[in-house]
Parts: C-alpha cells; sequence; structure tokens
C-alpha cells in the first residue's frame, strides 16, 4: 500500500466535467438503488483526480463536484440530523496513520492515552431513534445533514431490537449491512420474484434500506457505533462516556455491536498496540461473515474527542485506516465444470483478467448449479468478483444493469462432463453417480502413466478391473495390492503377476518430481512438477510450503500458490498413504530451497546447464538413447538447466537427436546453439542416471 493511491488522470476541463458527473451519477447510484456501474475502486480512482484536477486549476470547480461533501453530495434528505452524520477522512499505511495520531495530538496539545480500533463495516449509516425504549424512527445517512426516512425498515433489522431492555431515550448510530448469508438470501428471492441480483451486499443493503411495497422481505443486519443524547436529555447518561463504554452500554441495551466477533471494538494505548490490532483485523477479513473495508481508529475519550471537533465533512478525532478493495467488476468470459476427486461438479467461472490486492484474478468458484441459478448469471455479463486473503475468489453476482442483450444462458451438464455417466442432482452439489470411482480411473491411469510413475503392464483394462473389483480407489491402493488380489484377477498368471508387482517396487523408486505430477495436483503438470521437486527436494518441504514458499518456484504467482495449498491439504491423507507404502519422496540431486546454492555435493561448482533453457528434439542416440522425454527433461533439470518444450529466442541449447525436423530449423533461424545428443551427453557427464 503506498501513501499516495493512484488516481484517474484528467488531461482537460471536458475530461474533468466529464468525470464529475460520472462520478456523482455513480454515487447517487450506490447510495441509491445500490447499482452503481463502477467497483469502489474504479470510484475512488476517479474522485482522487477530480481532486487533484481541483488542486491544481482551483479556479475550475464545478458546484456538483463530489470532493469534500459527504456522500459525494449525491443525496438528499428531508429528515433533519439534530448532529450531523459525517464521514472519514483515510489513510492508507502505517505512516500515514502515524502522521494522523501525531497530527491529532499536537492539535490536542497533549499525548492520547486511548485508542478504539475497530472494524470499518461496509454497509450504510442509518440513525436509530429510541423513544422511551421503542424504536420509534430509522433515517439515512443523507447528505450528512439531513437523511431519508426509511422507518419502513423497521422489523427487518437484526441487532435494531423494537424494544431496549430499558425504556430510555437515545440515538443510536450504526451501520445497516448484510451479511454473506442475508445477501445469498437476498439473491434467492430477487431472482426469484424479478430478476435482478444485488451485485454485492453492500448494495443489497443500501438497495433494500430504501424499498417500499416488495412483495417479499429480506432480513439485514445493524452493528452500532455510536450513541448521542437525544434532544438534550442524557437519560442513558452517555455525556463524558469513553466510546469503549459507550459501546458496552448499547450493547447492553439489547442493540447489535461487533462485541463477540473476532473483530470486536479493542481499546489500545500505545500506538504499537493500535498497529498490531490493525493487522489482526486485516487479516481476518477474509473469514469474516460481514464486509469491512478498512478499519476505523478513533479517540477513546469523551474530552479528547470534544475538543478535537469536527469538519464539514469528517471528525478530527477518527481516521479511517483503508483496506485494499476485495471487490473488482469484470466480464465472464465462460464457465466450464470440472469434476473432483470425489465426482462432484464443481463450475468455474472463466474470467476477464481483474487485478484485486494486488493479484490477477483468472479464475473464480461459482460452488454449485443452485449459485448459479440463484445469482440469475449469464455468459458475457459483468460481474462483481470478490477475493480476501486466501479465500478462493468467488462471483458475487452479475450487473444486469449493464447488460447489453449480447449475453448467453449458461448451459448445464446432461451427464458427467469427465465420464459421461447420469448424475445425480438432488443435492445441491451435483455428482456423477460412479462417485470416486469416476475419478479412479482416469487418475490411477494418469499415475501409471509413463511420464509419471510409469508402471509397466498396467493399461487401462487393468485398471478397470482393479477398480470395479473395489481393489483400488486411488493410486496409493496400488502398492499395497497383494498377489493373492492381483491373481484373482480375469486372466492374471503367475507370471504376469509377478511382472506387474515387480513393476509396481520399481514404480516406488521413482523420483519426487513423478510421483508429485502422479498427484495430479491441480495446476501443475510435467514441468512445474519437475520445478517444484528441484526447488523443495523432498515431499516434506513441499508439504510445509505456504504461499510465499510456493511463489519462490519459478512460474508459481499467488493465484496457482493458493490452489497448491489447497489441492496439497485435499491430497494429504493419499500421500500420507504413498509415504507408508515406501514410496520415495526425494528428488536425487536437488539442492531443495534451505540449502545454499553450491552447498550441494559438488560443492562451489556450477552445475554444467546453470542458466541455459534447453529443449529436446528428436530421438536420442548415443549414451542417450534409452532415454524417454521426461527422463531427459529432468536430466537437464538435475545439470541445472530449465527443460523446455519450444524454441524461442530465450532457448539457449538444443539437443537435436535424429530426425529433429522444425525445432531444428527454427534453433537455426534464431542462432540458438545446436548439439547431437552424443555433444550433450558428454557436457552433463557427471549427471547421467
Ligand atoms: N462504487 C461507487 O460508485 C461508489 C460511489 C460512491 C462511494 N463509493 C464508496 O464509498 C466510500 C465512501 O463513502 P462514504 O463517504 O460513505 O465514506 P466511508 O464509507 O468511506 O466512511 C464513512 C462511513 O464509514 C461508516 N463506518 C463504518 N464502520 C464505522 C465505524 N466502526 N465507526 C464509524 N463509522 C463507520 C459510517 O457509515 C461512515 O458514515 C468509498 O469507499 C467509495 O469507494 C463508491
Ligand atoms: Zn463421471
Amino acid at each position: 500500500m503506498t501513501e499516495t493511491p493512484p488516481f484517474t488522470e484528467l488531461m482537460d476541463q471536458a475530461a474533468y466535467a466529464q468525470a464529475v458527473l460520472t462520478a456523482t451519477e455513480a454515487a447517487a447510484a450506490y447510495y441509491g438503488a445500490g447499482d452503481s456501474p463502477l467497483d469502489d475502486d474504479a470510484y475512488d480512482r476517479l474522485v482522487r483526480g477530480i481532486a487533484a484536477y481541483e488542486a491544481a486549476h482551483p479556479d475550475e470547480v464545478l458546484p456538483d463536484s463530489p470532493t469534500g461533501k459527504v456522500a459525494g453530495g449525491a443525496v438528499v434528505g428531508d429528515v433533519p440530523h439534530a448532529t450531523p452524520m459525517l464521514s472519514l477522512d483515510n489513510v492508507f499505511s502505517a505512516e500515514g496513520l502515524a502522521n494522523w495520531m501525531a497530527g491529532l495530538q499536537r492539535r490536542l496539545g497533549r499525548e492520547i492515552a486511548a485508542w478504539s480500533v475497530e472494524p470499518k463495516l461496509d454497509g450504510l449509516a442509518v440513525s436509530a431513534l429510541y423513544r422511551d425504549g421503542r424504536l420509534t424512527r430509522l433515517v439515512t445517512r443523507g447528505d450528512g445533514l439531513a437523511g431519508e426516512d426509511v422507518s419502513h425498515a423497521i422489523g427487518t433489522i437484526l441487532g435494531l431490537p423494537d424494544a431496549l431492555t430499558s425504556p430510555v431515550t437515545l440515538e443510536i448510530r450504526g451501520e445497516v449491512l448484510m451479511t454473506r448469508e442475508q445477501f445469498e438470501a437476498a439473491n434467492e428471492i430477487r431472482v426469484r420474484h424479478e430478476g435482478v441480483p444485488f451485485a454485492h451486499p453492500r448494495s443489497g443493503a443500501a438497495g433494500t434500506l430504501r424499498a417500499r411495497e416488495r412483495p417479499y422481505k429480506v432480513e439485514m443486519t445493524f452493528f452500532g457505533y455510536a450513541a448521542l443524547p437525544w434532544e438534550d436529555d442524557d437519560q442513558a447518561g452517555l455525556r463524558g462516556l469513553a466510546h469503549g463504554a459507550t459501546m458496552d452500554l448499547i450493547a447492553g441495551l439489547g442493540v447489535g455491536t461487533t462485541a463477540g466477533t473476532p473483530v470486536e471494538p479493542r481499546v489500545c494505548t500505545t500506538a504499537e498496540a493500535v498497529q498490531a490490532r490493525i493487522g489482526e483485523i486485516a487479516a481476518l477479513r477474509g473469514e469474516l461473515p460481514f464486509g469491512t473495508d478498512g478499519i476505523v481508529i478513533k479517540a477513546d475519550l469523551a474530552a479528547d474527542r470534544e475538543q478535537a471537533g469536527s469538519g464539514s465533512r469528517a471528525p478530527r478525532w477518527a481516521v479511517a485506516y483503508k483496506l485494499p478493495a476485495t471487490e473488482k467488476i469484470t466480464k465472464l468470459i465462460d464457465v466450464t465444470w470440472n469434476v473432483g476427486r470425489t465426482g462432484v461438479i464443481a463450475p468455474r467461472a472463466v474470467l476477464e483478467p481483474v487485478e484485486i490486492d494486488g493479484v490477477v484474478i483468472t479464475y473464480a468458484t461459482l460452488h454449485n448449479p443452485a449459485d448459479i441459478t440463484r445469482r440469475g448469471l449469464m455468459i458475457g455479463d459483468q460481474v462483481m468478483v470478490y477475493r480476501a486473503g486466501d479465500v478462493i475468489p468467488r462471483v458475487e453476482a452479475p450487473l444486469v444493469q449493464l447488460r447489453t442483450g449480447a449475453e448467453r444462458e449458461i448451459e448445464f451438464p446432461t451427464g458427467c462432463p469427465r465420464c459421461g455417466a447420469e448424475l445425480d442432482v438432488t443435492q445441491q452439489r451435483w455428482r456423477c453417480v460412479r462417485g470416486r470411482a469416476c475419478h479412479a480411473v482416469a487418475s490411477v491411469g494418469y499415475a501409471a502413466g509413463r511420464d509419471q510413475l510409469d508402471i509397466e503392464g498396467l493399461g487401462e483394462t487393468r485398471i478397470v478391473q482393479l477398480v470395479e473389483a473395489g481393489l483400488v480407489a486411488d493410486f496409493a491402493d496400488l502398492f499395497v495390492l497383494t498377489s493373492e488380489q492381483i491373481r484373482g484377477l480375469d486372466r492374471m498368471g503367475e507370471t504376469s503377476t509377478a511382472n506387474l508387482l515387480a513393476a509396481l517396487e520399481r514404480a516406488k523408486a521413482r523420483p519426487l518430481n513423478r510421483v508429485f505430477c502422479a498427484l495430479g495436483v491441480r495446476g501443475t503438470g510435467r514441468s512445474m512438477s519437475r520445478r517444484i521437486a528441484r526447488h523443495f527436494g523432498a515431499m516434506e518441504a513441499i508439504r510445509g510450503a505456504d504461499l510465499d514458499a510456493f511463489q519462490e518456484v519459478e512460474g508459481i504467482g499467488p493465484e496457482k500458490a493458493a490452489l497448491l495449498v489447497a489441492e496439497l491439504a485435499e491430497l494429504a491423507p493419499l500421500i500420507d498413504r504413498l509415504v507408508a507404502a515406501g514410496v520415495n519422496m526425494t528428488e536425487p540431486g536437488a539442492p531443495g530451497p534451505a540449502t545454499a546454492p553450491g552447498a550441494d555435493a559438488d560443492a562451489g561448482e556450477e552445475p554444467p546447464l546453470a542458466g541455459m533453457t534447453v529443449v529436446v528434439t528428436g530421438s536420442m542416440t548415443g549414451p542417450l538413447a534409452e532415454l524417454t522425454r521426461t527422463q531427459m527433461n529432468e536430466l537437464v533439470e538435475r545439470a541445472g538447466g530449465r527443460a523446455s518444450s519450444g524454441v524461442s529466442a530465450r532457448t539457449s541449447l538444443l539437443v537435436a537427436g535424429e530426425k529433429a525436423g522444425s525445432k531444428q530449423a527454427k534453433a537455426a533461424d534464431l542462432g540458438v546453439r545446436v548439439v547431437t545428443p552424443e555433444e550433450f551427453a558428454a557436457m552433463v557427464e557427471g549427471f547421467l542416471p
């Protein structure tokens, strides 16, 4: 995070005027029906661009400009607030926060002894008036001075009870939002009734709060974050109370607060403690059942807040530490259907690449077919995508108002996309009726393949036999087969049984890269498996790797790293059984990540292919004649090189065997060095198998 976040550059007055119009329209939609065509990041960039333009051209500022106004000046109301309902100033980094804290203490001329740190709830602000303990009026923030009466929503908001536990009169302020569950429920009802889902929980809350006369009810949640005496009658004893104590008081009256959630308000007495708590809340963000777009830091003591006072847009005693946006709008290009290891059919959204918090997202989960129906998604839709922390990105909903007419229905599979068998659609998650067996034949076949464990004599027919006999459900089962079990199969005599057992024994000794590849980890093929095996050296190190450790491997970004961590967790029982069966779990000659370069066997000496990208083509001869392509690639990587399959300008060396063909011609064109298998064997002599 940087202190000056990016902004949309506005080149001239016309661009500035257009930006003001776009921003005010978006803000009106955002605070109104909740259907802004912009995501928050896009809106914030635009407003920062407007502010930058205005700073450079102060005499061109338009009266409609959103800068410096609550809600961007885009909303009005007719119910005046006794005390203005303001926005919050923002900081974007630890340094920005430290400056803000120092500035406030300077203004007060003293140290601030206590800070309250709490989540910035991503909903919309309301004022709830309780008279004699009864909820009588609900008003939105509006332009800060006056809001809209939304009392019709009373009774639909958890956390705002009709009656308090004590008959006091006071005004409570807080945020109305939809939890994830409430959002899902709301969209299910909406799609059933009028076909227009909400784009995300925040817009769901905005649209629902203002809607009158809907034929259906949806539930929302309120979290209070302030309380004020009503008409100078401080019945609840709020005056002089610290913020933390106020929160306890309203919770005691039966009003919802974040107390009891993992991000409950915490009073901190040092800047270090404030920063630590910010880190904790930021880390919990992805797991919370409601949205947070930052952390609010407030002077806790009433005397500090009173003395600091407020500006026209925001109080001076509080600030929002903004977190990077978790939601972006992008296009749904396609939906693919994957069959998981247990036979579950999982739809996956293929997206136009979009960056969220520094990570480029190209796929998102759609969970199950019902999820697609509930959201009313179509291919070609602009969709809101969510990603926070380590959660797998998900599509929240389409932005129906942006449809062009070119969108297409999403087709649901009518049979198992992998084996064609029938689908069991009685549950939310559809399954292939073959369950694990659907996966077993394909996955065992893959593991036994030439480039993985290379198990001779284990062809598809044998595998089907083994699976159908109930002897094998995954490839770890192969290694505990007894000769009696094998001999019991059709057309298996003494010799073929002995041969298969011997082949299995050999397969156990394959290098780690083959074993890893055999696991069929999504997103990794042969060359990625080799890179991972060489990088980590041992299965134990791979299993212990976290997101950061995986990203040290060439070609692994955050998206793939997250997938690997999830896949390895899912495969843990299988790997445990392979280990128990005595399958090799190390990569010969790999330095592993913990060892410093040069600390391995041939200490001090660079391996012969260090830094080289090597392509092998044609049939091998001489000492290499027996090696398969996979074994050749392993050899390249053992000798410190990187094996690649295509010749390009980045290729350092082409090993051209007999009938080398087009790759040799291309290498000649590009001036890539070409060697014969014999010359290559001499280069890597110490590394031959
Ligand atoms: N996508 C769009 O088109 C669009 C348009 C307008 C605004 N926005 C977004 O809205 C935001 C700006 O809105 P804003 O002016 O309402 O300011 P804000 O939401 O960033 O901050 C002020 C608000 O924070 C809320 N808040 C949440 N938790 C709180 C807590 N614990 N204590 C105190 N207050 C708390 C209050 O409602 C307060 O009014 C920006 O993030 C912007 O991206 C988006
Ligand atoms: Zn199937």
